[in-house]
Parts: C-alpha cells; sequence; structure tokens
C-alpha cells in the first residue's frame, strides 16, 4: 500500500541540549535527519516526502539531500512554533488524497515492517498509531509527591509514523486549530472528532532522540 510521508525536523532540540537542531547531530556516518529519510527513501511504499524544516536552516538540509542523494523529497515546507503548527503546514503541502504518515524526525530507529503495518491498518480504519506497552509504573507526580499510581495494564506509549487518511488528519487539525486545540501528536485531534485511532504494536527500539542518553543508544539501534 503507498503512502506520503511527512517528516519534521523543524525544532530546536533544547531537551538534547546541543545548541544545535538535533536533526543535524551526527549518528556513526550521517546526521540524524538523514537516517529517518534514507528509511523512506528505501521503502518502495514510499511514494515520496515532504520535510519540514527551520527555514534559517533551509541550505543546510538541501546540501544534506544532494550529499546523501535523498531523491524522493518532493518539498521542504517551513514549519511552525510547535510540532503541531508544523505538521499543518507540511500536511497542506500534500497534494495526492490517500494514506499520508506523520513521522518525526528524530525517531530514526522505524523498520519498513513497522511502517507497512500501520499504513495497513489506517488504509482500513483511517487512523492508526504504533505504540508499545508502558513497562514502568506510572505515577502522577505533584510538587514531589506521589498523587496517584495509574493502572499499567491499558498504558501504552505511543510513536510516529502515525499514519492517516489525508482527508481525515487535514480535518482534524483544522477542527484543532478552530478550537486552539493544543496537541503533542497528531492521533490526539482524530480522538477529538471522535473518530477511532487503530493501534499497532510497535517496537521498543524505535525510540524519539530527546536526550543526550539517547544518542548513546543509536548507534546499536541503527
Ligand atoms: N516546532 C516544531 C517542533 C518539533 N518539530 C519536530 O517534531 C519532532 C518531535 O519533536 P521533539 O522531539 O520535541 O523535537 P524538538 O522540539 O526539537 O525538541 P525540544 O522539545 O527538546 O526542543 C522532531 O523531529 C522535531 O524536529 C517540528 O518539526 N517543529
Ligand atoms: C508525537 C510523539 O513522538 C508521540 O510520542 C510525541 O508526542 C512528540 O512529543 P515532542 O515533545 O513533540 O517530542
Amino acid at each position: 500500500m503507498e503512502y506520503h510521508v511527512v517528516i519534521l525536523a523543524a525544532g530546536q532540540g533544547k531537551r538534547m541540549g546541543a545548541g544545535k537542531n538535533k536533526m543535524l547531530l551526527n549518528v556513526l556516518d550521517a546526521p540524524v535527519v538523514i537516517h529517518t529519510l534514507r528509511t523512506f527513501e528505501q521503502d518502495t511504499a514510499c511514494s515520496g516526502i515532504t520535510l519540514v524544516i527551520n527555514q534559517a536552516e533551509k541550505d543546510v538540509f538541501q546540501d544534506l539531500l544532494k550529499k546523501f542523494h535523498i531523491k524522493k523529497v518532493n518539498q521542504i515546507v517551513n514549519g511552525g512554533k510547535e510540532r503541531q503548527d508544523s505538521v499543518f503546514l507540511g500536511l497542506k503541502a500534500v497534494s495526492e488524497e490517500g494514506i499520508v504518515l506523520i513521522h518525526d524526525g528524530a525517531r530514526p530507529f522505524v523498520k519498513k515492517e513497522q511502517i507497512a503495518k500501520v499504513v495497513q491498518a489506517a488504509d482500513l480504519t483511517g487512523a492508526a498509531v504504533l505504540a508499545v506497552p508502558v513497562k514502568d509504573t506510572i505515577k502522577k507526580v505533584i510538587n514531589n509527591k506521589v498523587k496517584e499510581t495509574i493502572d499499567r495494564s491499558s498504558l501504552w506509549a505511543v510513536q510516529t509514523p502515525q499514519a492517516f487518511r489525508l482527508s481525515l488528519i487535514l480535518k482534524a487539525h483544522e477542527y484543532g486549530r478552530s478550537i486552539n486545540a493544543e496537541v503533542t501528536d497528531d492521533a490526539s485531534l482524530i480522538e477529538l472528532i471522535g473518530r477511532d485511532v487503530a493501534v499497532v504494536q510497535g517496537d521498543y527500539r524505535n525510540i524519539k532522540i530527546t536526550t543526550p542518553e539517547d544518542l548513546l543508544v543509536a548507534e546499536q539501534y541503527l
């Protein structure tokens, strides 16, 4: 099943504390964003890539695409203040109806087998996410004191790519903007419009590179 992917790379990487966009940090032979792009470049089911970046880093990203022979990026879009804004701007630039994936550039470890599963689920239901059951005990903490222990039997840690029918996710984003909803993932907007989101078991190694410790495992996971 063919799909288009919107890859998000317009953040600042503040929690990484590297003083630069973590997308541009090198892991093994290439920057983080190139490892992510390579997966989709090499996936024959991927029909094209919309890359969302900081306008100020356009030349840097264009040089990287050339250096690493990434040919499937058919448009580069300037992102927004928040991740949600960047996603909306990326989605608005996607022309062909069908299955669209929204993927964090900071998740370079996703494998094409996982991608195929979430695409198939979205083709059936309209919206699907990769996720893994949480392994830790989760507690609600306020002022450094435990308020509540959450029953973890139904808690899952949600990842990306998240997969949607384009018309559905665009409608959900537009609704979210109309009520000033602030969400940290795109499936939340589908939930807001009352539609189901299918959950596909992912891989614990599909982590999001967020803080310096995440780089320590990156070489093993690639
Ligand atoms: N305005 C934003 C914010 C984030 N992202 C992207 O969304 C993904 C997930 O966001 P996150 O891990 O939070 O990245 P940053 O926002 O860069 O990290 P931080 O919050 O530590 O600054 C990343 O690939 C990031 O580049 C984006 O495209 N536009
Ligand atoms: C979309 C996401 O990766 C799902 O877990 C996560 O919500 C992104 O959060 P961030 O704070 O924007 O990195």
